[in-house]
């Protein structure tokens, strides 16, 4: 099976800085993917080398078997960043406009929006069971509802894969659990590949098929069985880290 992203040998550094070091990875059509790691551990800026926003200082990307940087076919790929809910209540827009704008890059400039379009929001809104909410503005609506105008978004374009950022930064457990189940139904029973940071490890042992722990190189990854152990957390975050995410994985 030809992996949708591979990773092989990566180096980045800001500046001087290096902040990923040797990274080997390999994600498969129909994984579920975790990436976890202390903050600054370098997450956000591996998922950005693999959507092309960033260029290694050495090592190899491949996106569906293409060299990310002579990729082009950005619509299989949906990406939902950090901190997309961070909303001005007054932001104009409402929410089927953020999610058509997620067809921009497949309409091409200057086309305008038509049926088809419109019946792929529609079907995206209905996935994230946000269609009732349409018309209504962006920032009213609560941090989870956003969150999942947001996932609306990136499924617009019928991704093969979604690559998410710590989407559940602000969502209260039961907003936290209603999202997980939905990123488990878009995995199981539509087959999308899935990536997504977290710091969850509850959520991620119950319903993630795989996860890889950064700390600027890969310290450990598979099952979650396999992987969250209370040595390897302790590996990954330290002591005092430790105590706080293994009373939650446990409750
Ligand atoms: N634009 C930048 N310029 C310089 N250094 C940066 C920049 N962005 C991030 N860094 C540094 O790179 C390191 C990795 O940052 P990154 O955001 O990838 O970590 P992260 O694991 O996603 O963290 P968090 O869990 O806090 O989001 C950190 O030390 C950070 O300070």
């Amino acid at each position: 099976m030809k992996p949708v992203v591979e990773v092989r040998d990566l180096f980045f550094s800001y500046g001087g800085e290096l902040i990923l070091e040797g990274i080997n990875l390999s994600v498969l059509p129909g994984d579920f993917l975790a990436l976890m790691g202390p903050n600054g551990s370098g997450k956000t800026t591996l998922i950005r080398l693999v959507l092309g926003l960033l260029k290694p200082l050495s090592g190899e990307i491949r996106l569906f078997g293409v060299p990310v940087q002579r990729f082009r076919q950005w619509h299989r790929i949906g990406y939902v960043p950090q901190k997309a809910t961070s909303f001005d209540t007054r932001f104009p827009a409402t929410v089927e406009e953020v999610v058509l704008s997620g067809r921009f890059g497949l309409l091409g400039p200057g086309r305008k929006p038509g049926r088809e379009d419109r019946r792929a929001v529609e079907e995206a809104l209905e996935l994230v069971g946000m269609a009732g909410a349409r018309h209504r503005v962006i920032g009213c609506l609560s941090g989870g509802q956003q969150q999942r105008v947001f996932i609306a978004r990136a499924l617009v374009g019928r991704p093969e894969l979604l690559v998410l950022d710590e989407p559940v930064v602000g969502l209260d457990s039961r907003a936290l659990d209603s999202f997980y189940s939905l990123l488990e139904h878009l995995n199981r029973d539509l087959g999308i590949t899935l990536i997504t940071v977290t710091h969850d490890t509850g959520a991620v042992a119950q319903r993630v098929s795989r996860v890889a722990c950064i700390n600027r190189r890969l310290v450990c990854c598979g099952a979650p069985s396999r992987v969250l152990t209370a040595a390897n957390l302790s590996r990954l975050y330290g002591a005092p880290v430790r105590r706080v995410v293994h009373s939650h994985w446990e409750g």
